[in-house]
């Protein structure tokens, strides 16, 4: 869906007129003088917890409350607009909404800034944090601290903003804002006094929240004086108008016609249009120092408005605003069209993903079984999965994604390669590229340090499938006199498929997982490959650990063995390690005959039966002599281990 959709879907909503009996409020059909609102009157602020938590329905109450859009129903989490946000009910894409709040007398501007909660997109939750003074840090009574508070915690900790504790869904039956309070003054240090409880479902003390933030957030350090100064802290491709940046004014003040200058790209573009975002554009003549906003001026793609570039004013320059760290890709996968006359339907709806998505990194690709397709890389399993699902809802797309793999490196030994690839250490996003053993002194794999929070009665279960998975216990205690917060150092390569799920299942759905970046270490890594009635299929090749090969192996063929259908001819599945086979299992020949059940005449029925199995059919892909269903090439890596 565009955003210049989903804006009208928006607007159509708006405006409106609602208002609480705490608050004041100001409607869209008003215009806003921003000159109005000095510094000391603006507070920036973001909502940070774990998924689930409740951050996007705290949002919309806020917006309800100071009058950004209408009390109904039909408001629920308005800042997940994407459908698989909708369908996910996870927040994938951070919005931003500037809300105005009377208080003892005075209006203030607040900003809000909606993020994400999955691991996978704890970028967007670096780059909200850095144009704010304060959060909400967000507990669930019920479910108490989880894995993901915790990183969140600290990206607001480091970043040394302001934080307020809210505990939501205090309704609850089960809630226990006592234990709650109690894990925050454990873990984070904050005086148990210092939480808000609220319902943000039915609106409890959520004027309190809006209270806190203007008496506990400091105001932003910024002046009206000063050059023009910005940061871009997100950005928005609109097909009609070009580039949406959303920005965060450091000094100075910007209008319409002023000429303005990228620090990263050193362009010049006009501004044609700015204002706020409430959560709808709302033009205004300026945007002064501290304010939130958009800014519209010409950019056609969205790399001319990097995330954490600065923008000034192009007769003050002024230095450039440290920037974010870039976000890196650290899952790669091919993805091919089910049909090479696919090929040019699924590129433009690639780019056009992409044009919205910075983070994804794009290659062109190209395989003997499924013809010419990309290498792409993403943040996570999660952001790869929810780029697939809108590559086939939003564009109709129907694509083969194989299986993922982590960035390795190689420290090369051989001077010819040394001198061809222009440096000793070489990274592999495709492990059918994966340097043989003879030329290379050492390889190296990405680490993550893993933070899992479950009650105690699951430990032993988790500590086993930690070893499992190669994890080293680097620390654990005790949040609360039930649950535990454990630390462990991980392969990237090892928690990236399937460990999250099997930690909930095996946890019953209580244990939570979050990861941060390690670096990496020297392991012994070896290519393994897969071969189906003798052919090897380069998209299955993996890159498995010395010790692990033979049972890594095995289970890929069992896996691959239920997941291949039957053939007319008997098909062997075979998993070796350069000319050695260490596994193999055999899929008997059959034919399936849909017709079996079908006695007697009824010519229709035996049509709507032989189309289905045709339809079937065309979810596979023939390798060699064999039909592959296109979920086999990521199924493949999902292990069993409990
Ligand atoms: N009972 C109760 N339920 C709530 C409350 N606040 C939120 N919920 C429910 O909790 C679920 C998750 O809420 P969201 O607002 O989507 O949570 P989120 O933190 O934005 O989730 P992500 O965007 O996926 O990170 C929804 O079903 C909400 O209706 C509350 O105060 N009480």
């Amino acid at each position: 869906m565009t955003y210049t959709l989903l804006r009208h879907r928006w607007m159509k909503r708006l405006p409106v007129f609602s208002s609480s009996s705490m608050v004041s409020t100001q409607t869209d059909k008003d215009t806003i003088d921003l000159s109005k609102f000095p510094v000391d009157r603006i507070r920036n602020f973001c909502i940070i917890a774990h998924i689930d938590h409740g951050k996007s329905t705290l949002a919309d109450r806020l917006l309800e409350m100071t009058g950004a859009i209408a009390t109904t129903d039909k408001n629920k989490q308005v800042l997940d607009k994407l459908q698989v946000e909708r369908e996910r009910g996870i927040t994938v894409k951070a919005q931003t909404a500037t809300l105005i709040y009377s208080h003892q007398g005075q209006q203030y501007l607040l900003n809000l800034i909606d993020t994400p909660g999955h691991v996978d997109f704890s970028y967007e939750v670096s780059r909200s944090i850095s144009a704010c003074q304060g959060v909400l840090l967000i507990v669930d009574a019920n479910q108490g601290i989880q894995a993901q508070t915790v990183a969140n915690f600290y990206l607001a900790f480091e970043a040394q903003l302001a934080i307020i504790p809210v505990i939501n869904k205090i309704d609850l039956k089960n809630a226990d804002p006592e234990r709650v309070e109690t894990q925050i003054e454990k873990v984070f240090d904050i005086p148990r006094e210092e939480c808000i409880r609220i319902s943000a479902k039915l609106g409890t003390n959520v004027d309190k929240v809006l209270q806190a933030v203007v008496d506990r957030i400091p105001a932003p350090m910024a002046s009206t004086d000063d050059p023009f100064k910005a940061l871009v802290f997100d950005s928005n491709f609109d097909h009609y108008r070009g580039v949406v940046a959303n920005i965060a004014v450091f000094g100075g003040r910007v209008k319409k016609g002023d000429r303005i200058v990228s620090a990263y790209l050193g362009k010049t573009y006009e501004v044609n249009e700015l204002g706020l975002l409430r959560p709808h554009e709302h033009p205004t003549q300026k945007l002064f120092a501290g304010q939130v906003g958009y800014i519209i001026a010409g950019m056609k793609d969205v790399k001319e408005a990097q995330i954490g570039d600065t923008l000034y004013l192009q007769e003050q320059p002024v230095e450039a605003l440290p920037g974010f760290k870039p976000a890196k890709a650290m899952v790669f996968a091919g993805m091919y069209p089910m049909d090479q006359s696919e090929y040019q339907g699924l590129r433009s709806a690639i780019e056009r993903l992409t044009l919205n998505d910075s983070s994804v990194t794009v290659q062109r690709d190209s395989s003997m079984a499924l013809g010419a397709g990309w290498r792409l890389g993403f943040l996570g399993l999660l952001h790869m999965e929810v780029f697939n699902q809108r590559l086939e809802q939003e564009y109709n797309a129907s694509v083969i994604v194989t299986a993922p793999t982590v960035p390795y490196k190689a420290v090369l030994s051989s001077p010819k390669l040394i001198k061809e690839h222009g440096s000793e250490e070489i990274t592999i996003v495709n492990p059918a590229q994966f340097p043989d053993r003879s030329v290379v002194s050492e390889y190296l794999e990405p680490m993550v340090l893993g933070t899992i929070l479950s009650p105690d009665t699951y430990t032993g279960k988790i500590m086993t499938l930690c070893l499992n998975r190669r994890g080293i216990q680097k620390n654990m205690v005790y949040i609360d006199d039930q649950r535990v917060m454990m630390k462990y150092l991980f392969p990237l390569n090892e928690i990236v498929v399937d460990f999250y799920d099997l930690l909930k299942s095996l946890s019953s759905g209580y244990a939570s997982f979050d990861y941060e970046n390690a670096g990496y270490q020297a392991a012994d890594l070896i290519k393994m490959n897969i071969l189906l009635n003798g052919q090897p299929v380069e998209e299955l090749i993996t890159i498995v650990h010395r010790g692990r090969a033979y049972s890594t192996g095995k289970a890929m063929c069992e896996r691959l063995k239920d997941s291949i259908p039957r053939q007319m001819f008997e098909v062997a599945v075979q998993a070796s390690i350069g000319s050695k086979v260490i596994a193999r299992e055999t899929i008997k020949a059959y034919r399936k005959n849909v017709l079996a059940k079908c006695y007697g005449g009824d010519i229709t029925r035996k049509m709507k039966l032989l189309k289905k199995q045709a339809e079937g059919k065309k979810k596979m892909r023939r390798i060699g002599n064999v039909e592959v269903p296109k979920d086999a090439f990521i199924n493949v890596l999902k292990r069993k281990d409990k």
